[in-house]
C-alpha cells in the first residue's frame, strides 16, 4: 500500500507585509500505512500548521503534500472535500453537541458519507460507542459524561465513518493519565486492526510509550524522526 501522506519541501506563511512570518521550513515527512506518529515539539514549533496543511484544512502554499497519493496543492475543492471524507479529526476541546446524546453525536460522524452510510447510523454508532467503552452510556448527555468519557465519545466519531488517517491534536490534554492512555490504546488498536494511520499532536510525554514513531520539530523545522521499538502492527490482510 503507498503510503497515506508524503510531504515534500514544504513551506509555510502566516500574515503579509511586514507581518509576514515563516512557520514552516522545507518539511519532508512519508507515513506508512498504519503507523501512529506522534509529533512533539514546544509550543508554536509548527505541529498544528503541518497538522492542519496534511488534514486539508488550511491551503497549501509552498511544497507538495500527497494525500492517499493526490496532491493538495492547487487542488480543487471537490478533491478536497473528497479527501476530508476518507480522515478522521479529534481535537482537544472535543466539541460534542450538548442537545444529542453520545449515540446522536457519533451519529454526526457519519453525516458526510452519505445515505448509503447514514441507512445503518445506529449500528455503526452503538459498535463504535461499545468499542470506546460506552455501550451503557449511549443515550447520555455530553453534560452526564466524565471528561474522558467525553473525549472517548469523540474518538467514537473521529473513527465510526472508518478514516484512512486520523488527526488528533492534543487528544489527552484534558484527561487524567488512565482516560488518556485509555484514547490512545484504543486509537492503536484500531490502527492495527483497521490499518488506520494516526497522526497525534501531544505534550504528554505518558503516550510517547504507545507512538511507533516521534518526530519532533522546533522553530518550524523537523530537528528528530525516530522509529520506536514496537513498530506498527500489519493491518489484517497484509503480507508478512
Ligand atoms: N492563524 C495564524 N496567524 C498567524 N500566525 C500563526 C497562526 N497560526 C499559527 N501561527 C504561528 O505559526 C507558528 C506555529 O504555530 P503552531 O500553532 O503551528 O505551533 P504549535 O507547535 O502547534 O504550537 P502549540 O503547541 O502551542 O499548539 C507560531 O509562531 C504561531 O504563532
Amino acid at each position: 500500500m503507498d503510503a497515506p501522506i508524503a510531504v515534500r519541501g514544504l513551506n509555510h506563511w502566516f500574515g503579509s507585509g511586514e507581518a509576514r512570518k515563516q512557520a514552516l521550513f522545507d518539511i519532508d515527512l512519508t507515513i506508512d500505512p498504519g503507523e501512529l506518529v506522534v509529533l512533539l515539539g514546544a509550543s508554536g514549533s509548527g505541529k498544528t500548521t503541518l497538522l492542519t496543511l496534511v488534514g486539508c484544512l488550511r491551503e497549501v502554499q509552498d511544497g507538495s503534500v500527497l494525500l492517499f497519493g493526490n496532491e493538495l496543492r492547487g487542488a480543487p475543492e471537490d478533491l478536497l472535500v473528497e479527501s476530508r471524507r476518507r480522515l478522521g479529526f479529534i481535537f482537544q476541546a472535543h466539541n460534542l453537541h450538548e442537545s444529542l446524546t453520545a449515540l446522536q453525536n457519533v451519529r454526526m460522524g457519519l453525516e458526510v458519507h452519505g445515505r448509503a452510510a447514514m441507512a445503518h447510523w445506529r449500528q455503526a454508532a452503538a459498535h463504535m460507542l461499545g468499542l470506546v467503552g460506552l455501550g451503557d452510556r449511549m443515550h447520555y448527555l455530553p453534560a452526564n459524561l466524565s471528561g474522558g468519557q467525553k473525549q472517548r465519545v469523540a474518538v467514537a466519531r473521529a473513527l465510526v465513518g472508518n478514516p484512512q488517517v486520523v488527526f488528533a491534536d492534543e487528544p489527552t490534554a484534558a484527561l487524567d493519565k488512565d482516560s488518556g492512555l485509555q484514547v490512545v490504546r484504543l486509537l492503536k488498536r484500531l490502527g492495527a486492526e483497521r490499518g488506520t494511520t494516526t497522526l497525534m499532536v501531544t505534550h504528554d510525554n505518558r503516550i510517547l510509550d504507545l507512538a511507533d514513531r516521534i518526530v519532533t520539530m522546533e522553530d518550524g523545522r523537523i530537528v528528530r524522526d525516530e522509529r520506536c521499538r514496537a513498530g506498527p502492527i500489519p493491518p489484517a490482510g497484509s503480507p508478512a
